[in-house]
């Protein structure tokens, strides 16, 4: 097993404006996030959102983050989201152990000592997409299984953006200090998603894009200030860092489904300020 973990600084808008492809993919991109019997985790100064892949296979695996934090435990001042995208597994939480299905999620609350993830079949092992946020408090631990997600359709097919964007951490449902988190399902032969695109300025997003429909599947994610757009060349199974300033949307060559985590100022999901196309550079 090995562990890793990057950090990726904060930035402002000024400073991209003049990066190149590779200059954007270092300081915004996360690739090889689920590597089989690994940990791998990005730390980013936007809001210090940890966010990344567990991928247990023959052992179990934990996420010990200690000294690198400077305190206890991983989990004594932060709260923890995961959502299942691989095979069937499960967390054991403090010593019990609970099942997640594909596609179920997890919050886990502020204070907890020891979260262990585990695959039923190293051969189609779990994938865990972990997005821990600072925390302030203790809100109950809670199973998410993806039924119980509030699944809200939105776009239609001749904007070539039919999906289905499932709320699965919501402050409508639950509480959190500030996590919250959602996956979204674009219908086959959709491209867009968050069309028409918004930022948030009291909030930093986190993309996950996964479940791309063919290997050579690439979605085109966009960022940056509505005036001044940069794009990345997103591949399956890997994150791109939205900060509060910045827009984030993206076409994809087939359908797909991404895995969103936002934290910052508010948890109110409609708090979006839209852009109109016309002030799109
Ligand atoms: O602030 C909210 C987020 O950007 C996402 O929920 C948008 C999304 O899933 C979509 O439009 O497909
Ligand atoms: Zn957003």
């Amino acid at each position: 097993m090995t562990f890793k973990m990057k950090t990726q600084y904060a930035h402002s808008p000024e400073d991209i404006s003049h990066y190149n492809a590779d200059e954007m993919r270092e300081q915004f991109l996360t690739t090889n996030i689920f590597t089989p019997g690994d940990i791998n985790l990005t730390y980013t100064y936007n809001d210090r959102m940890i966010f990344g892949g567990v991928t247990p296979t023959t052992e179990a695996l934990e996420i010990v983050l200690d000294r690198v934090l400077g305190v206890d435990y991983f989990l004594q001042r932060r709260e923890l989201g995961l959502i299942n995208i691989g095979g069937n597994g499960s967390v054991t939480i403090n010593g019990k152990k609970e099942a997640l299905v594909t596609h179920d999620a997890y919050y886990i609350g502020m204070g907890t000592e020891h979260v262990v993830f585990e695959s039923d079949d190293p051969a189609t092992p779990a994938k865990f997409y972990v997005v821990s946020t600072p925390a302030h408090k203790t809100y109950p631990t809670k199973k998410l299984p993806f039924k119980d997600a509030i699944h809200m359709p939105i776009g239609d097919q001749d904007h070539m953006n039919d999906r289905t964007i499932n709320k699965v951490i919501d402050a409508s449902q639950m509480d959190t200090c500030q996590l919250q988190m959602g996956y979204t399902v674009l219908k086959p032969g959709n491209g867009w998603n968050t069309m028409p695109a918004h930022t948030h300025a009291r909030r930093m997003e986190t993309y996950l894009y996964c479940e791309f429909e063919d290997p050579d599947t690439r979605v085109a994610h966009f960022m940056g200030q509505p005036d001044d757009t940069k794009h990345i060349w997103m591949e399956n199974e890997s994150a791109v860092v939205n900060p509060s300033w910045s827009i984030h949307c993206g076409s994809g060559t087939t359908a797909y489904s991404f895995i969103w985590a936002m934290c910052g100022e508010n948890q109110n999901y409609d708090d979006m300020d839209g852009v109109d196309m016309k002030d799109l550079r």
